[in-house]
């Protein structure tokens, strides 16, 4: 097997990258996209929906599965890998998001976040350490370091401040998980808000430690696709050209595009599986709303061009139907396909790059989604 971490660009095509990551539970071909498992379960698919997919490696999350059922009990119980049957890569966040966006009562120091849970409002405190622990107890095959992920519009002298806090806290993560460790990889995240010359420095210092990859945080935080496109074009190009860079919480088919198109590897969001349970769906002919009247006696497939279950037995009418009955099926079947949308569209991406044939593909995808505002 090959050592996990290696990274290997197969193909380029501008900033474009086609390669593939090793991880100690396989090789993801890159670009990818990851679905969100926040709580050890891409939300109504079990395992065998995701192979059928083809998702290649999957989110979970640190701060949720802390909180329940706990790390310890799932690393008694096989890992994230044993315990929730899933076989393939799995990216873990650190919670420093998830604290920031979720629990009440947070204080930030030195030493790390102190917070209340969410769910009964107990005390707890996430070092880096204790954020390393937590993954390495999952099972993480790709674990994030503990970072303050600021606010969108948290002035410059505060967000200078945090970004070297988040630098002494990668160090620390780094330190309690040192490099190639029974093959477990570690992501540094640069911060630095929406200040160019602080971005550059948070990716200056976080590229002083040995990370297997980089992580661009504090985007998607509520600025305009515009701005964030801005501070990606700032920031992807600074990080090493041979590690993988992850663009956190991206995004729309287009703001993915337009990532890989200025360098990025991996992406993550929810937004595939959230705008599945509200009946939003994308297609090949840009976004709709399946609860549309127009829908209700139409017996054609959701979107001909694609392959996913859904798409191959039912009828725009059948998957109307289901989610104004709230069935449960509703959720499965929504989320099969806008899932295998946003996975089919990657694998697109990485044949494209192949061929030189990205910008090609993206205009395709722009000319479905430029109307309907994403
Ligand atoms: C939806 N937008 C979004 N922005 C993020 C920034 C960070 C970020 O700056 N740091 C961390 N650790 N996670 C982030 C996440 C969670 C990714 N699953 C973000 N999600
Ligand atoms: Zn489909």
């Amino acid at each position: 097997m090959t050592r996990p971490g290696t990274f290997n660009i197969l193909a380029r095509d501008g900033a474009a990258r086609h390669g593939t990551l090793e991880t100690a539970h396989g090789t993801v071909r890159t670009p990818v996209f990851m679905p969100v498992g926040t709580q050890a379960t891409v939300k109504s698919l079990d395992p065998r929906d995701l192979h059928d997919i083809r998702a290649q490696i999957v989110l979970g999350n640190t701060y949720h599965l802390y909180m329940r059922p706990g790390d310890e009990l799932v690393a008694r119980l096989g890992g994230l890998h044993g315990f929730a049957a899933w076989d393939r890569p799995v990216l873990t966040d650190s919670g420093g998001y998830q604290v920031f966006s979720l629990a009440g009562l947070r204080e930030i120091t030195e030493t790390g976040v102190t917070f209340r849970s969410h769910i009964d409002g107990s005390p707890h405190l996430f070092t880096p350490e204790k954020a390393v622990q937590i993954q390495q107890n999952l099972g993480s095959d790709i674990m994030m370091v503990l970072d303050e992920c600021v606010a969108y519009g948290t002035e410059y002298d505060y967000t200078a401040k945090s970004l070297e806090l988040t630098t002494r806290w990668a160090a620390r993560c780094r330190d309690e998980h040192p490099i190639g460790q029974n093959g477990r990889l570690l992501f540094g995240i640069v911060q630095g808000g929406f200040y160019e010359d602080l971005r550059t420095i948070s990716a200056q210092q976080l590229m002083e430690i040995p990370f297997e990859g980089f992580a661009i945080g504090g985007l998607s935080v509520g600025e305009s696709p515009d701005e964030m496109r801005r501070l990606l074009a700032h920031t992807a190009p600074i990080l090493p050209d041979d590690k993988p860079r992850y663009l956190m919480g991206v995004g729309t088919p287009m703001d993915i595009l337009d990532g890989v198109a200025l360098g990025v590897d991996m992406f993550d969001c929810v937004l595939p599986t959230r705008n599945a349970r509200n009946g939003t769906l994308f297609t090949s002919f840009g976004k709709i709303n399946i609860k549309q009247a127009r829908f209700k006696e139409d017996d054609s497939p959701l979107d001909p061009e694609c392959d996913c279950y859904a798409c191959r037995t039912f009828s725009r009418a059948y998957l109307r139907h289901l989610y104004m009955a709230r069935e449960l099926l509703s959720y499965r079947l929504n989320t099969l396909h806008n899932l295998r949308f946003y996975l089919k569209m990657m694998e697109e991406v990485r044949e494209a790059i192949g061929q030189g044939a990205f910008e090609a593909l993206r205009a395709r995808y722009r000319a479905a989604y430029e109307q309907s505002e994403q």
